[in-house]
């Protein structure tokens, strides 16, 4: 596909990211036409999304797609004006298209402003390193119990889905956390179901972000029903939470003053980012390991080692925070896997008023479209970036990328700026256990039926595999 650079008044721009030293008018940013865009992003969107920003070199593009037209906006420098510089005041977390999301997850921390920043203080402590580690040695033991209840139910070689398995443990791991294990697993289950089917069935509205609610979609009637469901179970645990003696984040919400109400939206909000991403990344695993026995190989090495797999030593032994801590390379696969398979792959935005962005013309009312998984294959910041890689994440590395990019991050997995994500350090903790646990006696390898087409991501409010990723579990001795 080529760049159509007519529906710009003005002459094209160069796409270095340097900005101008001297301040000149601001110009229309290149738009790509209509009958151009259309084919290609049908067939395969990220494909073609993913050309255009290389062949843009990551400069600002108008996507023409008749009355959608939004901005997109990759590089780092430019993403840090969208999320951070003028997060606030000009795009902020509100407009139509997060309208529909907020009546799944409310306006607090689901939401921007005062009431945001205040949700943001009471959660913060919560997914504090240091707090993570105080709650550790209660917690784990949860996670290992429910990795060792999938490996029960499921007989060696049997075919299953990673991504309802995976559900599963990480329910159990954070509605321990949210409610110091006062869910039962069934109602755990119930509600992380009816989660997932309310943020699918808004996936419609979102894609018509300037339909009135009155008018009826499709999914809205699956949507409704979903909130309902998970408020039946919620709010007695809330009220529940407010019990002198309860342990989890409901608690200590209720400790700090916040309305029944509050408590309910932080939960959910908590369950919709943290639980679906959580289990799509991992359903992302074994299709990597599949297509690169050396990174698997080194992952299972590395396990052996820190973690021990001999089945001779205790069978209920959880792993201690240490010894996950030694997992420096399976936490770099991690942190690849979610470079190439990017869950949060799209931040959109709109511009509450007239903005400039690198030169670029930005109307009040524009959609602005951040793409993590755009910007993680921008070329200058991540060399060859179609390569699956763990070695990008080395501490040298690192540094290096941070020298080079002084403005801005091109690692957007978990966002960035005010509503960076709260639970990163807990992912990286859940995550490590849950592979730990898991790995260190069983072999987790893809089932692909010979004459499949390789696995590929489907864009939708998350980066999910285009089907269900199949598996089987085999013990390792
Ligand atoms: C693979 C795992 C995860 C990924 C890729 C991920 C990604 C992200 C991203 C990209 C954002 C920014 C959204 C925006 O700017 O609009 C975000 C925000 C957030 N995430 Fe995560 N997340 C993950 C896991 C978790 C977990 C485990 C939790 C908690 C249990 C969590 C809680 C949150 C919250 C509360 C926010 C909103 C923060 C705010 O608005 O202030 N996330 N996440």
């Amino acid at each position: 596909m080529s760049i159509d650079a007519r529906s710009s008044s003005e002459s094209p721009q160069a796409t270095s990211s340097r900005r101008p030293s001297r301040p000149e008018s601001p110009r229309a940013a290149e738009g790509i036409a209509f009958r151009r865009l259309v084919g290609p992003l049908r067939k395969d969107p990220l494909q073609a999304l993913s050309q255009i920003v290389q062949e843009r070199d990551g400069a600002i593009t108008r996507l023409n797609l008749g009355l959608f037209r939004p901005y997109l906006v990759t590089r780092p420098d430019d993403v840090k004006h969208v999320l951070v510089t003028r997060a606030r005041d000009c795009y902020p977390r509100q407009g139509m298209m997060w309208d529909a999301m907020q009546r799944l997850v409310g306006d607090n921390i689901g939401g921007e402003g005062d009431k945001h920043a205040e949700a943001r203080r009471a959660l913060q402590p919560q997914f504090a390193a240091g707090h993570l580690r105080e709650v550790y040695p209660g917690w784990a033991p949860v996670v290992t119990r429910a990795v060792d209840d999938l490996v029960q139910r499921r007989a060696p070689g049997e075919v299953f889905e990673i991504y309802w398995e995976a559900t599963r443990v990480i329910h159990r791991a954070v509605n321990d956390l949210f409610f110091g294990g006062r869910i039962s697993v069934e109602d755990a289950e119930l509600v992380g179901r009816a989660v997932r089917t309310a943020t699918t069935s808004i996936v419609p509205r979102l894609l018509v972000p300037w339909m009135p609610n009155l008018i009826p979609l499709p999914g809205d009637r699956r949507f409704r029903k979903s909130v309902r469901t998970v408020d039946r179970v919620i709010e007695p645990l809330v009220k529940a939470a407010r019990e002198p003696g309860n342990a989890g984040i409901a608690s200590m919400l209720a400790r700090r003053g916040r309305t029944d109400r509050q408590i309910r939206d932080e939960l959910v909000a908590l369950a919709v980012a943290g639980s679906e991403s959580t289990a799509v990344a991992l359903s992302w695993l074994p299709v990597v390991l599949a297509d690169h026995p050396e990174v698997e190989a080194r992952l299972y090495a590395e396990i052996d080692a820190e973690i021990g797999s001999d089945p001779g030593a205790d069978e209920n032994a959880t792993p201690t925070l240490e010894q996950l801590e030694r997992l420096t390379y399976t936490k770099r696969v991690l942190r690849e896997l979610l470079r190439m398979y990017t869950v949060g792959w799209i931040i959109p935005r709109v511009a509450q008023q007239d903005d400039v962005i690198d030169g670029v013309r930005i109307a009040s009312g524009s959609i602005v479209v951040i793409s993590p998984y755009l910007t993680h294959r921008l070329p200058q910041a991540w060399p060859d970036p179609d390569r699956f890689d763990p070695d990008r994440f080395t501490p040298e590395a690192e540094k290096a990328r941070q020298k080079q990019f002084r403005d801005g991050v091109p690692d957007l997995a978990f966002g960035y700026g005010h509503h960076a994500c709260l639970g990163q350090q807990f992912f990286e903790m859940e995550a490590l256990l849950i592979l730990a646990s898991l790995l260190r006696r069983h072999r987790l390898s893809l089932h692909l039926p010979s004459g499949s087409s390789p696995i590929r991501p489907k864009p939708g409010l998350a980066l999910n595999p285009d089907r269900d990723v199949q598996v089987t579990l085999e013990p390792r001795v």
